[in-house]
């Protein structure tokens, strides 16, 4: 295999949702690499066949919260796009945990930037850095300007808010050598697509009542949904601007948009469960809000007094309520003005893709069902 001389790529978190469809995205389209190394403390070694007579995919296991593998698996490199992160607002890893992974982590991405001379990082970040709050103000089509009453509890969002918070401000950072290093963040809103671990969950839910989901969320709750595809070729088209004009993305945030439609959460999964016969029961919430609310509060409780014993951790607690009740959509054409964004997949294909997945986990239901699991399957 020949390997060019292009740049070399660092991916943190490669292996995960979004940065394997990265990783993938980076070897289609961009041009100018000639190696990409995912960094990440689980490996799919499916990744490493992707390798090919110009890009070479390598594998690096190693634990972002480490200093020394950051370092390791940076030198030599141009760039770093870093995804990697603990995403957990169910309480199944404990709070310093977060923090450590997502806020250490990061600090240990920078600090190895300046001393490996690296000159070019961008960040995943994500809406939740700005909201829903836990007051329940609907931030309705807002962009990167504006104002929101911003406040933060809950370890995750607290963790990305803290992280983004030290990329930005390493902006313009000398690095050994003298140069110096240029970032930007990108905040997706809730990415869905193909791979989308929650999306599996409210499908295996879907089988259990029947294929029924029953309403929730007020229909009228837009919940900001952006397609992994999409997310990805953002972050491949930052990472090329970011070093033709760092001094415009140089220390910039970017919501993370295309032309998915505006709808509640349940509606919105709804466009693809509906392709496998699941059908949404009420025009309105089945239940009042305040019995969903003790439900959540209950199901905290319940966590708390389990401790110890084993991880409670449903996906209904009061801050997942909070978020799902809440609206926030991005309207916004910053990236397209800083950096030529626009979405690689229109709705209709990011739609048609993520049903082809979702159709393909029936699938492998009906080949666990045929080997004995209980179920009823069908899908038109
Ligand atoms: N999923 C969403 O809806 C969403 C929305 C907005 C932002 N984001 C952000 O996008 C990024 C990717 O999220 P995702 O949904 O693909 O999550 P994911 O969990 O699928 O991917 C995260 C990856 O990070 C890796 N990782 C975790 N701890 C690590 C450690 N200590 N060292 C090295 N690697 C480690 C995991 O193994 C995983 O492969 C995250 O930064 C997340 O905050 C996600
Ligand atoms: C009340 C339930 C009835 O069906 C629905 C609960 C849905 C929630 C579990 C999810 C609603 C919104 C989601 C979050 C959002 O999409 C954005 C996110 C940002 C990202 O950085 C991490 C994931 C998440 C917090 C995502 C998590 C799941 C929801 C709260």
């Amino acid at each position: 295999m020949t390997v060019g001389s292009g740049q070399v790529y660092v991916v943190t978190g490669g292996c995960g949702f979004l940065g394997s469809h990265l990783v993938r995205m980076l070897l289609e389209h961009e041009k100018n690499i000639s190696e990409i190394r995912v960094f990440d403390l689980h490996l799919d070694e499916s990744l490493r066949t992707l390798s090919n007579d110009r890009v070479k995919v390598r594998l690096i296991s190693g634990d972002i919260s480490r200093l020394e593998d950051v370092r390791e698996a940076l030198r030599g490199s141009h760039l770093v796009i870093h995804t990697a992160s603990l995403v957990d607002v169910w309480g199944r890893v404990p709070a310093s945990k977060i923090t450590e992974v997502n806020v250490t982590g990061t600090m240990n991405v920078l600090q190895a930037c300046k001393e490996e001379e690296v000159q070019y990082l961008v960040y995943t970040s994500s809406m939740e850095v700005v909201g829903p709050n836990i007051h329940g103000d609907h931030f309705y089509r807002g962009n990167e300007d504006t104002e929101y009453r911003i406040y933060h509890k809950e370890p995750y969002p607290l963790s990305k808010a803290k992280a983004e918070k030290l990329v930005l401000e390493a902006n313009g950072a000398k690095i050994k050598g003298g140069k110096l290093l240029y970032t930007c963040s990108l905040r997706p809103t809730g990415i869905y697509g193909e791979g989308h671990e929650l999306m599996k969950q409210f499908h295996r839910q879907g089988l259990r009542t029947g294929r029924c989901v029953f309403r929730a969320i007020p229909p009228a709750i837009e919940h900001g949904r952006v397609y992994v595809g999409n997310v990805a070729w953002m972050h491949l088209l930052a990472a090329r601007q970011l070093q033709i004009h760092p001094s415009t993305l140089g220390g910039q945030v970017y919501f993370c948009y295309d032309s998915s439609p505006y709808k509640s959460y349940e509606d919105f999964n709804m466009e693809f469960l509906s392709a496998c016969g699941f059908k949404i029961i009420g025009s309105r919430p089945l239940v009042p809000y305040f019995l969903l609310y003790l439900l959540a509060l209950l199901n905290a409780l319940m966590q708390w007094l389990l401790h110890g014993f084993f991880t409670y951790a449903p996906i209904l607690n009061p801050y997942t309520l909070a978020v799902a009740s809440t609206t926030f959509t991005v309207q916004t054409d910053k990236a397209e003005k800083h950096f030529g964004y626009q979405p690689l997949y229109a709705w209709e294909e990011a739609k048609k893709r993520t049903i082809t997945w979702v159709k393909s986990l029936e699938v492998s239901r009906k080949d666990l069902k045929d080997v004995g699991e209980k179920g009823n399957y069908c899908c038109n």
